[in-house]
């Protein structure tokens, strides 16, 4: 099967399943004002993400753009555009085995992201010992550096920024920060990419709630 050719079937199960992950993050809060895009491996080395600037509370399989999984670059012309962030998702398929991406504006990660992150610098947020770290799937769950990105306003170079760090950090945690943006996590699944995002979102609110400086926070007011 070529990138273009692509199973209507199994393009229509991942586009329900994908409009049902968006609907449910929705109206949990973490994708206000049209913020947010999901998407999934497909075979063929494709992949299924949701479209620019819908509503992703009300999203439905038809709202979904095939893609070409390394470049983001649409495998066929139709009426909707990919997400404008999909390169992002691009540079996590082309640099690890993820089979599913899910970028939100969750309160929590963004205020971190925020208050941790560069506007022209990568910086990355350490995480130690909150139990919650056991969710991401580590090769060591006792620590993690969460790395937080520029918010270029040129996506790609977002994403050329993400593709460098994770082909140079092959212990990286499944999981991004932009600042002044959101946060990014990937698995092999939906579910999976969910429950971690889910697991982070929960550190950050605790990050915030336990002191009025973040560690990369006190280094970047030191530095
Ligand atoms: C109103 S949110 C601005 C764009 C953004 O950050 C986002 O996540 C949604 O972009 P998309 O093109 O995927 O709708
Ligand atoms: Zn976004």
């Amino acid at each position: 099967m070529t990138h273009t050719a692509i199973d209507d079937g199994e393009r229509v199960r991942a586009g329900s399943e994908l409009a049902a992950f968006s609907r449910a993050l929705y109206e949990r809060g973490w994708m206000p004002g049209t913020a947010g895009n999901l998407s999934v491996r497909l075979p063929g080395g494709t992949a299924l993400i949701t479209a620019s600037g819908r509503d992703k509370g009300d999203m439905t399989a038809e709202d979904m753009v095939v893609v070409r999984a390394d470049t983001g670059e649409e495998a066929a012309p139709g009426p909707l555009r990919a997400s404008a962030e999909t390169t992002i998702h691009s540079a996590i398929y082309r640099t690890t085995d993820a089979g599913a991406v899910i970028h939100v504006h969750s309160p929590y990660a963004t205020a971190v992201a925020c208050r941790t992150g560069h506007r022209t610098h990568l910086n990355s947020l350490r995480i130690e010992r909150f139990e919650l770290l056991k969710g991401l799937g580590l090769d060591d769950p006792t620590r993690t550096e969460v790395p937080v990105f520029p918010n270029w306003p040129d996506v790609p170079r977002i994403a050329a920024d993400v593709a460098g760090h994770l082909a140079a950090t092959p212990h990286a945690p499944p999981a991004l920060l932009i600042t002044d943006h959101g946060i990014t996590t990937w698995g092999r699944d939906l579910a999976q990419a969910r429950n971690r995002l889910e697991c982070l979102e929960s550190i950050c609110q605790l990050l915030l709630m336990a002191g009025p400086e973040l560690p990369a926070e006190k280094e970047r007011l030191n530095s």
